[in-house]
Formats: structure tokens, C-alpha cells, sequence
């Protein structure tokens, strides 16, 4: 997916280069694979050689962590683990609420998968009847119209956005009202909110673009 993470506050934690903070999942999930093979070390040398990432770049990328590897031997994969995972904020566990509840929004509440990054989605909100009052997997759906009666109760400090573009901005404007302090915007509209408000903006659709183009270049050569 692409993101586009706007930052605008200074976080409580350290800020990292947003380039570093898209690499270390990819370290994550190398050296998740290394435990489920049973190896205990890896060198910055030998992810780069899987990950195609330049060794001293992962070097310094993992200096930001709590973490020192040991000379020829390398990081204790075990503990490297464990240390990306708590500083990617991944076993903090956070909780969401999905805003729109049609394909996209659904699917989203549906993913297991989320909750291994540590995004619990306790609640949904909609203004259509036909799936207010319903619940998906368990993840009740409410009106949209109760949201800021309701959010103080579920302890939710990040909105997902998956409405239609016309209505982006005011499902923005409402949630930060409401005091959601970070907002995760799958719609293709650029959203604006207060300066302390966190905006990422993701769409599975950006790296089209780019592939068609270099599919089509490739092809031409080609012919
Ligand atoms: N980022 C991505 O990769 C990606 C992928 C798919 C869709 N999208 C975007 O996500 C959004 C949703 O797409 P979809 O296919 O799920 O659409 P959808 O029509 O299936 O679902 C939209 C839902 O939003 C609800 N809604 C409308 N107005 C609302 C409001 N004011 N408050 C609360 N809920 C409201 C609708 O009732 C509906 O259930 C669109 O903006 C689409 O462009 C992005």
C-alpha cells in the first residue's frame, strides 16, 4: 500500500525518518520468518542480502533501537524481534474506530490480521440502516449520528476513514471534534486537520500508476 504519513505533531516518542519507519516492518516480518526457522543470529549483512536493502543503511535504521549487535555474530534474531515489535508500537495495542462500513470498511473490521500490528477496531459507525445496529465479527456498528456521545466509552484514539470522498472531510471534522487524535484516511481525498493531528493517507491503488506505467515501457522495449 502507499502511505503517505503527515506527522504534524511532535510525537511523544522520538521522530524517526518516515523512510526508516516504512523499512523496519520489512525487517520485522524477515526476522519473524529467521525464529519460525529456528536461527538465533542475523547479521544487517545477510537481511540485506534477502531483503535488498543496503547493509549499512539497515545497520543505521536499527541503531535507533534498543538494540547493539555483536561483532561477526550479529543481532540475537529473538530479541531483535522483540524490540522492532515494541518499537513500531506493534504490541502496545491501540484502539480504532472504522468510519464507513461498505466494502472497504468491512473488510478492514473482517482483517485478523490487524491486530498483530497492534490496531484494535472496537467499533464501527454508518449512516446506513441496513448495517447500523449490526455488528461484523463481532465489532459493533453504530450510527454515525451517536458517534461523539460515544466515543469517550471506547477508548479509541484513532479513526479510519473509509467513507465516500464527498463526505471525507466532514467525517474528519467530526471525529476531531469528537477528540480522535490520529486519523488513518483511505479515501483518495487529501483530508486537513488541526496541526496535532495525526494523517496518514493510504490507497492500494497509487502503486497502479507506477506498475502499468513500467509494464507499458517494458513492453514497448519489448516489441
Ligand atoms: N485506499 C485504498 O486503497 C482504497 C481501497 C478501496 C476504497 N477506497 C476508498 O474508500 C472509501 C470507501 O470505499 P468503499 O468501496 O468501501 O465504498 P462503499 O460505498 O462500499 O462504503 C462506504 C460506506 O460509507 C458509508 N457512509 C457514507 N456517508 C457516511 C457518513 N457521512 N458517515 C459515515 N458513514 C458514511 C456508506 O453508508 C457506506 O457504508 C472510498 O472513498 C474509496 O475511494 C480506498
Amino acid at each position: 500500500m502507499s502511505e503517505n504519513i503527515q506527522i504534524q505533531s511532535q510525537a511523544p516518542l522520538r521522530e524517526l525518518p518516515e523512510p526508516t519507519l516504512r523499512r523496519l516492518p520489512w525487517y520485522l516480518a524477515y526476522v519473524g520468518l529467521l525464529k519460525e526457522r529456528g536461527v538465533d543470529y542475523v547479521s544487517s549483512t545477510q537481511i540485506s542480502k534477502e531483503i535488498n536493502v543496503d547493509a549499512s543503511m539497515i545497520a543505521k535504521d536499527l541503531s535507533f533501537l534498543n538494540i547493539k549487535g555483536k561483532t561477526r555474530i550479529g543481532y540475537e534474531v529473538a530479541v531483535l524481534e522483540h524490540e522492532l515489535q515494541d518499537f513500531l508500537g506493534f504490541k502496545r495495542g491501540h484502539n480504532a474506530v472504522m468510519i464507513g462500513v461498505g466494502s472497504l470498511g468491512a473488510s478492514l473490521i473482517q482483517d485478523s490480521g490487524l491486530v498483530n500490528y497492534g490496531l484494535r477496531i472496537v467499533a464501527g459507525f454508518d449512516i446506513n440502516p441496513d448495517v447500523v445496529d449490526t455488528d461484523i465479527c463481532g465489532v459493533p456498528i453504530y450510527d454515525m449520528n451517536r458517534f461523539a456521545q460515544l466515543i469517550p466509552s471506547l477508548k479509541a484514539d484513532i479513526g479510519i476513514i473509509a467513507v465516500p470522498i464527498h463526505v471525507a472531510q466532514e467525517v474528519c471534522d467530526i471525529m476531531v471534534d469528537a477528540g480522535i487524535k490520529a486519523l488513518w484516511n483511505f479515501t483518495p481525498f487529501r483530508i486537513t486537520a488541526p496541526e496535532d493531528i495525526v494523517i496518514t493517507n493510504t490507497s492500494i491503488y497509487a502503486h497502479l500508476a507506477v506498475m502499468y506505467n513500467r509494464l507499458g515501457l517494458k513492453n514497448s522495449l519489448e516489441s
